[in-house]
């Protein structure tokens, strides 16, 4: 980790050493003991013996434990940065000074301790992360003029075709050209089974990489099962989903949590006020009848008892160890903000293609009004044959299949009318496909008739599309994208762990949205919505509600998600855009992980909570019983250096919940 210019007190970096990477760790055990050595000399030795005896390895002890301790609080001195390190140093050179060389030692000895153990735990978490993209093979095989050669990741190009054996990992983001197989995603997605991928039918008119069909398309990282398949690469190494997301995550730390903010603002002030008080008790002598030495004693225990050495740690180390434990499960966390937020909704709204369903609707009626049925069929499939739009896809791919289609391009000019339809020239004529208000909007009246069918369809859930070819209605077509089979369950979980609110922003008719809400168990469906409607929705939504968090799939609801309080992406393994934009990325397009996170979020909170009273109530019994001289400075090292391990502990936690 980076060192914060704003000498804020960080916990994670790595002191590499004469010993390595544990160099830390071991000049603290060596601190511990030398302080044994000179304790059991100190105490067993014979009165005669010179101090020198049992000074020695306390000097000693001192030297390991506070070598990066000092060197930690030079630098941030350097900065302007009196911390808690300073006032560590500060008590081990006091406690030295009035002869205390054993508690001074055993301060150093538990602080570099605590501090060597945080920094492992905190690398260990980090690394949970990092190791999503660890698992990137060096090199490929690459196919190049009929002979395979093996050549390094970074040397693929983009169009190369590469072999991957059975059982071995792929080296590149791109689709399945020959072969069969089924793909273990789980160091993306973190789903455990194998996912069935087959080669696609064609390369020609290639859509864009997070266009093209989920099982054709194979990811860095994951591992081929039984089949031989050979992958047009369509990405660069450096650009890689996996990549990416080894850069998110290093990352991820930028944003940090409103608590730990918070904590941050606190120990401004409240470090120098210590000091300041610390330096008052020395005088104590001057009001009291005592020694100076007593008072300067009673000052330096104050000083160990009120560094809030656990308040620093308590916060990051929970904020990390959540997003670690979701992203072993798939799910990217960004940051300590997403996470605490996440903990504290009570309102959920949800994108309706995609996310709620599968997303892949099947063609369900073709009602064809004064026209052939042939005819319209082939209208509307060399339209929507042009497009990208979901609906539109799974339109033309219907119809291909249905009545045996081959493209004729006799389609041009098509655009998209968001949130209503579709416009294009087919012979000659203007073609619009698209809702009830597109076809009003363009000045075409609908007969009460075919107006009747169309809402039998959208109640019954069907997406209900009207078709018109110069300026007259010739038909009506339904496509029916079915709920994903999670979602029921979902949302009941998400009811049980009191989420108040499920609505569904839709840009379908509202008795789509009305019936589908109805089957999956949504308090409330807001259909007709355009892009912007669905921002002022979630607006709203906010005003009403305060934080909501907006679960979609970024194909419509981009901006919606981008004002949400938390934005919840789906299936973001395949998709930039989502995984980029979003606070939170479900890898995989399973739904069902929502309750975990939600879950997860809230432990964190709790276990911030609880590791903030910990600390805050260490510090609040130890600091009235010192000046109160109920204590000694051992005792209030062990406390104040053990409340510090246990919330670290605590946090470490987090790294195996699971859902309950
Ligand atoms: N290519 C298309 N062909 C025909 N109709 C379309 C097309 N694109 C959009 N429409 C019409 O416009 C409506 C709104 O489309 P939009 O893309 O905003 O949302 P959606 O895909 O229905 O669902 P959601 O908002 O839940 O993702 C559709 O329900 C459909 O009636
Ligand atoms: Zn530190």
């Amino acid at each position: 980790m980076a060192e914060q210019s704003n000498g804020t007190h960080d916990h994670a970096h790595n002191h590499d050493g004469i010993f390595g990477k544990r160099t830390e760790l071991y000049f603290s055990l060596l601190c511990g003991v030398f302080l044994l050595i000179g304790f059991l000399i100190k105490t067993f030795g014979s009165e005669t013996q010179s101090i020198w005896m049992y000074l020695t390895p306390f000097i000693i002890s001192y030297a390991f434990g506070g070598y990066y301790i000092t060197i930690e609080a030079y630098e941030k001195i350097k900065r302007g940065g009196f911390e808690i390190d300073f006032l560590m140093i500060a008590a081990a050179i006091g406690a030295a000074y009035i002869g205390s060389w054993a508690e001074g030692a055993l301060l150093l000895f538990l602080f570099s301790l605590g501090h060597a153990l945080e920094s492992y735990a905190m690398n260990k978490a980090k690394k949970s992360i990092e190791a999503l993209g660890d698992l990137s093979p060096k090199t490929a095989l690459v196919k190049r003029d009929d002979k395979i050669e093996e050549v390094p990741v970074e040397e693929l190009e983009i169009n190369d075709i590469i072999v991957v054996k059975p059982n071995s990992k792929i080296s590149a983001d791109g689709v399945i050209i020959s072969g069969s197989s089924a793909i273990n995603q789980a160091s993306i997605t973190g789903e455990s089974m194998p996912i069935d991928k087959t080669a696609i039918d064609s390369t020609e008119n290639l859509p864009q990489f997070k266009d093209i069909d989920a099982s054709n398309v194979v990811f860095t990282g994951t591992i081929n099962g039984d089949g031989s398949i050979e992958v047009l690469v369509l990405k660069l190494s450096k650009d890689s989903t996996v990549a990416r997301l080894i850069k998110m995550v290093s990352e991820v730390e930028t944003q940090k949590s409103p608590t730990q903010r918070m904590t941050k603002k606190f120990e401004k002030w409240y470090v120098p006020i210590v000091i300041l008080v610390v330096i008052i008790l020395c005088f104590a002598y001057v009001v009291v009848d005592e020694p100076f030495g007593d008072s300067l004693y009673r000052a330096i225990t104050v000083l160990v008892a009120a560094s809030p050495c656990a308040l620093a740690i308590s916060t990051p180390s929970a904020v990390l160890s959540g997003i670690a434990r979701a992203a072993q499960k798939g799910v990217l966390i960004k940051g300590g903000k997403a996470l605490e937020d996440l903990g504290s909704i009570t309102t959920i709204a949800f994108d309706k293609t995609g996310t709620l369903t599968e997303g892949k609707p099947k063609l369900t009626n073709l009602v064809p009004y004064k026209y052939t049925e042939t005819g319209l069929a082939r209208l509307v499939y060399e339209v929507e044959s042009l497009s990208n739009h979901p609906l539109a896809r799974a339109i033309a791919k219907d119809l291909q299949l249905l009545y045996v289609m081959e493209h004729e391009n006799m389609a041009s000019n098509v655009t998209a009318i968001q949130g209503k339809g579709i416009s294009a020239t087919f012979k000659e004529k203007p073609v619009f496909i698209g809702n009830e208000k597109l076809m009003t909007d363009e000045g075409m009246t609908i007969a009460p008739d075919l107006l009747l069918e169309m809402q039998e369809m959208l109640l019954g859930g069907h997406t209900a599309m009207l078709v018109a070819y110069d300026k007259e209605v010739v038909g009506l077509i339904s496509v029916m994208d079915v709920p994903r089979a999670t979602a029921v369950s979902t949302l009941k979980k998400l009811k049980s762990i009191g989420i108040k609110r499920m609505v569904m922003l839709t840009g379908d008719h509202q008795n789509v949205g009305n019936a589908i809400a109805k089957r999956i168990g949504l308090t409330e469906a807001r259909g007709n919505l355009l892009p912007e409607d669905k921002v002022e929705a979630v607006k709203k939504l906010m005003q009403r509600d305060g934080k909501i968090a907006m679960v979609g799939d970024g194909v419509n609801d981009a901006p919606a998600m981008a004002y949400s309080t938390v934005s919840v992406a789906m299936g973001a393994a395949g998709s930039d855009v989502a995984l980029e934009t979003a606070d939170v990325a479900l890898m995989s397009d399973k739904i069902e992980m929502l309750p975990f996170v939600i879950g997860l979020s809230r432990a964190s909170k709790r276990i911030i909570t609880q590791n903030i009273w910990i600390s805050m109530g260490v510090v609040a019994l130890l600091v009235p019983a010192t000046i109160l001289d109920l204590t000694n400075i051992g005792l209030a090292v062990a406390f104040h250096e053990g409340s510090t391990l246990v919330v670290v502990i605590n946090a470490l936690r987090l790294l195996a919940y699971s859902e309950k």
